[in-house]
């Protein structure tokens, strides 16, 4: 069975303070759509069955952090445990202030050969089996930590890819995606 033909389930990640962005990255208007929303669609057409906020909740299907503030790999632990419910073993983990990523740029981590990726120098996006996931992880991990020890294959993309993918946390950077 390829990748691809594996169901997975959707996690965006919408925890975190926003402190250099100064208001909250996924009601952040991009082209009449909030962040969470546009971010919402993505997963969908990239083939999730279920999408899944982790962190603050957005009005969407949502979990709760295990603590407020825990840190992005409590939303990843989270979204996990609820996609297991679902039955569902794998997870695509989303950023919500990378909005402008495309399906296409997702493409590789979704057929990616092994169980889980990333892309080179961006722990999320990522690709996770939850089987691959450290029995010891805990919420305050940094994702980096999450992404070597659950021995993600590592993934190259392009400068143009990347910049969708590295998303905005700045108004400025904000204005430079959008353009
Ligand atoms: N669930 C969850 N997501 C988080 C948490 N911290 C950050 N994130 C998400 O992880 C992604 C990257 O976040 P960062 O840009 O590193 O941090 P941030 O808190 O959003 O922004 P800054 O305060 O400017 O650092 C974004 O999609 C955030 O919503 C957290 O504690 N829990």
């Amino acid at each position: 069975m390829t990748h691809d033909a594996v169901p997975f389930g959707a996690i965006i990640l919408t925890g975190g303070a926003s402190r250099r962005m100064g208001a909250d990255k996924a009601a952040l208007d991009w082209d009449g759509q909030r962040a969470v929303d546009r971010v919402a669609a993505l997963a969908r057409a990239a083939g999730a069955v279920r999408v899944l906020t982790a962190g603050r909740d957005h009005g969407l299907e949502h979990v709760d952090d295990p603590a407020p503030g825990a840190g992005p790999v409590g939303g990843v632990l989270a979204g996990a445990r609820a996609l297991a419910a679902y039955g569902l073993g794998r997870a695509l983990v989303l950023a919500v202030d990378a909005p402008t990523v495309t399906v296409e740029d997702l493409q590789p981590l979704l057929s990616a050969a092994q169980p889980g990726a990333v892309y080179d120098g961006l722990p999320v996006p990522m690709a996770l089996a939850l089987a691959a996931l450290p029995a010891e992880a805990e919420a305050g991990w940094p994702l980096r930590r999450l992404v070597e020890r659950a021995g993600l294959a590592v993934l190259t993309c392009d400068e143009t890819v990347r910049a969708r993918l590295r998303g905005a946390n700045t108004p400025e950077e904000r204005d430079r995606l959008s353009r």
